[in-house]
């Protein structure tokens, strides 16, 4: 499998050189060149399959050539055994024919295991193959850090730095990648915005001098490509545990950075029968304001209940809209030039924004409205939404199209992480999992940065390197 820059200017690479970069040279994001079609009837021979094996079934062409078949399933084995239900992935019904797909059962208890548990096993066998070290920086609003810093702690050959905005995540999720253990984990608290973070992971990307030459940087974000793939996989194990691919399901997904649903487009074009994908957002609504009035305006960022999609540019959109525009990278680059430059506001040609209408519905929650979801479903159920599927479950609930058609909200992550959201539901806390019992207890170490990107890069340079 080779892969492509969206802006095709870039040099093409292998798996294994995708999984060793963030962005490509010419400021785009990879993608496959080619996307591995599988049949209904294949997809329905694999209806019985664990997790694990179906995991294998889905990941196993991206990565052909670079990884070794029973490499790969060993390494899915261990990553998925790990979680903590025996599902991986289990379904809770909410209503008719209406389920929350719970994707936190993994050790940081949000979506971000399923692939990065992976990636640092991917990490491990292909740096010890080539005898390299290797900087992980990375961006989070709060979920993607512990999970980054977990999945990839006990790789040998890594240092890593994880981004995020002080005072802008939950004490849990802070504490869930401060208390981490390790001379080569580095939290750093900017004192700014997610955004100003995730611009200072790319511009790093960009030019790598401050490395001084001895080392690259290796992304952990959604930028890098084996995030997407790994995050596929989910969208066929629901379908098949819901009478899939012999009928069609609708995802709801709570977006920020755009990854996860953009696995969900990835499962559609691979042959899953998908008839909704719907982009929920909270009141950071860029990609909502353009798919409703085909206006791309950056807003300043908004501080809400919903940490983790607290982003103002969803990175991966590029990803989609190299499709809309007949991956033609030349007229990718001029579009994403023009939006990244946040200066006017920025349409889409009227045929471009139709085939995202085709394939996307979208829909933008406030605070106020998440709170009563939750209280709505817990009323209904029982059941305890985190506030970011809870954006979700009202997305799905306003954008359904066919009731007939089971609709599926990505549980992104567990209540227990967002106290501020549970409690302003008026709930009780649920009890930290067995492995986090003493999280509230345990030393913290992170280093509070000002949002300037040299002041980053020289703490980076000087903290790593030390063999
Ligand atoms: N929602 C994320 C922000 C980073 O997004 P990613 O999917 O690109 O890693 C978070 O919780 O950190």
């Amino acid at each position: 499998m080779k892969y492509i820059s969206t802006r095709g200017n870039a040099p093409e690479l292998t798996f294994e050189d995708v999984l060793l970069t963030g962005l490509a040279t010419d400021g785009g994001l990879y993608v496959p060149k080619d996307v591995p079609q599988f049949s209904l009837e294949e997809i329905e021979s694999w209806r019985d399959l664990p997790y694990t094996e179906l995991a294998h079934k889905v990941i196993y062409p991206f990565v052909e050539g670079c990884v070794d078949s029973a490499a790969l399933q060993k390494m899915l084995n261990e990553v998925y055994s790990g979680f903590g239900h025996k599902a991986v992935a289990p379904l809770q019904q909410i209503d008719h024919n209406e389920y929350v797909l719970e994707l936190f059962h993994g050790p940081t208890l949000a979506f971000k295991d399923f692939a990065l548990q992976l990636l640092g096993r991917l990490l491990d066998y292909v740096l010890e193959r080539r005898h390299e070290k290797v900087v992980i920086m990375g961006a989070t609003s709060g979920d993607t850090g512990s999970a980054a810093i977990e999945g990839t702690k006990a790789c040998r050959n890594v240092d890593i730095f994880i981004l995020h905005p002080h005072g802008k995540v939950s004490e849990v999720q802070r504490r869930q990648m401060t208390t981490v253990k390790g001379d080569n984990i580095f939290n750093i608290a900017i004192e700014g915005n997610f955004d100003q973070a995730q611009d200072m992971v790319k511009a790093s990307f960009g030019n790598q001098q401050f490395l001084r030459g001895e080392r690259k940087l290796v992304a952990v974000n959604s930028i890098n490509w084996a995030r997407i793939m790994a995050q596929i996989v989910y969208y066929f194990y629901s379908a098949l545990n819901l009478g899939g691919p012999l009928r069609p399901m609708a995802y709801s997904v709570p977006t920020g950075n755009f990854g996860d649903i953009f696995a969900g487009y990835m499962a559609k074009k691979m042959g899953l029968p998908i008839e909704q994908l719907i982009i929920a957002t909270n009141s950071n609504d860029v990609l909502h304001r353009l798919m409703s009035k085909n206006q791309y305006e950056v807003h300043p960022l908004q501080h809400t209940i919903t940490p983790s999609m607290d982003i103002a540019v969803s990175s991966n959109f590029e990803r989609l809209l190299f499709d809309l525009y007949d991956r033609d990278g030349a007229k990718l680059a001029d579009l994403m030039a023009r939006m990244n430059a946040k200066k006017d506001v920025v349409s889409l040609d009227e045929d471009k924004l139709a085939k995202a209408r085709a394939l996307f519905d979208s829909y933008a929650v406030n605070e106020d409205s998440t709170v009563t979801t939750m209280q709505e479903v817990f009323g209904e159920t029982g059941y305890l939404l985190d506030p970011h599927t809870a954006i979700g479950v009202k997305a799905a609930r306003e954008c359904r199209r066919n009731p007939r058609i089971p609709m599926i909200t990505l549980g992104t992550a567990h209540p227990v992480k967002f106290e501020d959201a549970v409690l302003r539901a008026g709930f009780d806390m649920p009890k930290l999992p067995h492995h986090l019992t003493d999280l509230m207890a345990r030393e913290e170490r992170m280093n509070v940065l000002p949002a300037d990107l040299a002041t980053v890069q020289s703490f980076i340079a000087e903290h790593t390197f030390k063999d």
